[in-house]
């Protein structure tokens, strides 16, 4: 198939943006008529974007560009469970996970929705018995803390829904007395970091690995078996260790009863999990399953939205394409994702892993290398921390085009008596302020009238005529969770369909993957049998070397619960 870059419809938005470069976002800004067309609302979701560099005609041409792409029958292909993952032969259904019980959605001739909702309802007899003491420890306790053990798509999901619920009351309600906390890094200091003040004996271990190869994930479920069994007696792992992937067999081999495992399928991406049982199950087992159906509900109504809604009205179509627009028109390579709400402190890292994983490639879906750069440079903080870090340089040095997500209804409200507006009403003001401020900025003209001192006028000018678009959510409960999430899932898919890549392969992380293995071998040989370090270039020989003479005397044991300090 031909490059999206060769077709017209590129083409001429290529030839548009020096139209577009023509008129700052001020001016943009007081056309009314074509604000009002860059609103949508959906379920109270409202998306703003009359703040990027673009007019009614870019936002026509990038439908253009869309249909050139192919774009619905894209989406339509994934939504039928055609193997659009061609380089792994695969389906990509995460929708599928989140589709109601009576929805037929088939992979591979096979509706797989009954499977999906068997482990569902399996999670939630398990969460229950969990959560109400009818499955105890080896020691007759009940379970209250659970450890899940996982790193990038088995991790990232579930920690940004997790961090997310804290602050939902039903939520925290519902967690009472319980602990969940996520073991990731093959870092001994984060083994430590998990266990402290917590007590194999009620303590459940969730280990979840998509393949149950991964190096770091399989370490850290050998560490933590150890930790139960040198404590409780290697009979206690039955009651104290469950898994979720989709390789069983492995699962057993590594001692965890196959009835104790909670299957996904290879129709899921690693990074799209997070809805299957890779976070319904350590979710459900924190908050209990019925808010974390809310969750799944919410991600649904999004599904419903991108497969049925026109371009004009769908959010990650037009999320999608105005990321485009941005990267490879503007030539804006990276995107801030500035959530004005603490809750929402894991859903940048989370989205990083989905949208640089999903769509930092080299090369089409055929194969052929790209004559232009696919993927984005995702970073964010919530706001208003970010603000006091590196929003200096969106204001003043790079342009980076922000996402503002904010939130009306606060889960946690206060209203310091004395003060003029609530606390939730400051962090709102900031979210309100920020757009403007980077698409206004602050003339020389300005400050001059200001009587600001002229050697001072360059420094505290600002251009603006810099990007974002905001989000206004009604609040954050488990429902709007799952949309925004899913908003992000589509957004990033949409990129994907445009570039002509295959956005849901992971070639990139193979290679280091592999180096680890031979400087593994090395370190064992030189630490058993006192080999040199050898068939590594000279840096790394170097560096090697240091490492090995200077660790050669630190004790190695289990890790120990960090001390009280
Ligand atoms: O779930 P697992 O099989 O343990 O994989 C965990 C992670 O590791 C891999 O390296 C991939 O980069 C990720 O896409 C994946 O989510």
């Amino acid at each position: 198939m031909a490059l999206i870059s060769d077709t017209q419809p590129w083409k001429d938005l290529k030839a548009h943006v020096d139209d577009i470069n023509k008129t700052h976002l001020r001016d943009l800004l007081s056309d009314d008529k074509r604000c009002q067309s860059m609103l949508v609302d959906f379920e109270d979701i409202l998306l703003d974007y009359s703040r990027q560099q673009a007019a009614p005609e870019t936002i026509h041409k990038l439908f253009q560009l869309a249909e050139a792409a192919s774009l619905k029958e894209k989406i339509n292909r994934m939504y039928s469970g055609e193997h659009i993952n061609s380089t792994e032969n695969r389906s990509v259904l995460h929708v599928a996970l989140r589709a109601s019980r009576d929805a037929v959605i088939q992979s591979d001739g096979k509706n797989v929705v009954p499977e999906v909702w068997n482990v569902l309802d399996k999670i939630q007899e398990f969460s229950e018995r969990v959560r109400n003491g009818s499955w105890v420890g080896a020691r007759g306790k009940a379970l209250k803390d659970v450890v899940a053990i996982g790193i990038g798509g088995s991790f990232l999901g579930p920690l940004f829904v997790h961090t997310a619920l804290q602050t939902d009351p039903e939520a925290i309600e519902s967690a009472r007395g319980r602990q969940l906390r996520f073991l990731a890094n093959v870092d001994p200091i984060d083994v430590a970091r998990n266990i402290t003040g917590l007590n194999p004996e009620t303590t459940l271990v969730v280990v979840v690995s998509k393949t149950f190869t991964t190096a770091e994930t399989m370490l850290n479920a050998r560490t933590l078996r150890e930790w139960i069994s040198s404590a409780l007696g290697p009979s206690a792992v039955a009651k104290h260790m469950v898994a979720v992937s989709t390789n069983l067999t492995l699962v057993e081999k590594f001692g965890i009863d196959p009835n104790n495992a909670f299957a996904f399928w290879d129709w899921v991406g690693g990074r799209y999990s997070v809805c299957s049982a890779v976070g319904v199950l350590p979710l459900s087992l924190q908050y209990g399953f019925s808010v974390i159906e809310k969750f799944l509900r919410g991600a649904s109504s999004i599904d419903q939205h991108f497969y049925s809604q026109p371009f004009e009205k769908n959010i990650p179509v037009l999320l999608g394409l105005l990321s485009i627009w941005n990267v490879s028109f503007l030539g804006y390579p990276a995107r801030a994702i500035l959530p004005y709400s603490q809750a929402l402190e894991k859903f940048a890292p989370h989205i990083q892993q989905v949208s640089m994983e999903s769509n930092g490639k080299g090369v089409s879906i055929d194969g052929v290398p790209l004559p232009f750069e696919a993927g984005e440079i995702d970073f964010g903080e919530p706001g208003t921390n970010g603000q006091h870090s590196f929003y200096q340089l969106i204001h003043q040095g790079r342009v980076i085009p922000c996402d503002f997500i904010g939130v009306v209804k606060s889960q946690q409200p206060v209203f310091l008596k004395g003060e003029v507006v609530s606390n939730h009403d400051e962090l709102m003001s900031n979210y309100f302020a920020q757009p403007d401020a980077l698409a206004y900025g602050k003339t020389a003209d300005q400050l001059q009238k200001e009587n600001v001192s002229p050697h001072l006028i360059p420094h505290k000018t600002f251009s603006g005529n810099r990007p974002s678009l905001s989000l206004l959510l009604p609040s954050l409960n488990a429902y709007n969770i799952g949309k925004l999430l899913a908003i992000y899932e589509h957004r990033i898919a949409v990129e994907g369909f445009i570039w002509g890549i295959n956005s849901f392969d992971q070639w990139g992380v193979e290679l280091g993957k592999s180096l680890a293995t031979q400087v593994r071998k090395q370190l064992n040989a030189s630490r058993t049998k006192g080999e040199q370090v050898q068939g590594f270039n000279f840096s790394t020989t170097t560096m090697l070397t240091r490492y090995l003479q200077a660790s050669s005397d630190v004790p190695a044991d289990l890790p120990t619960a960090l001390p009280k300090i």
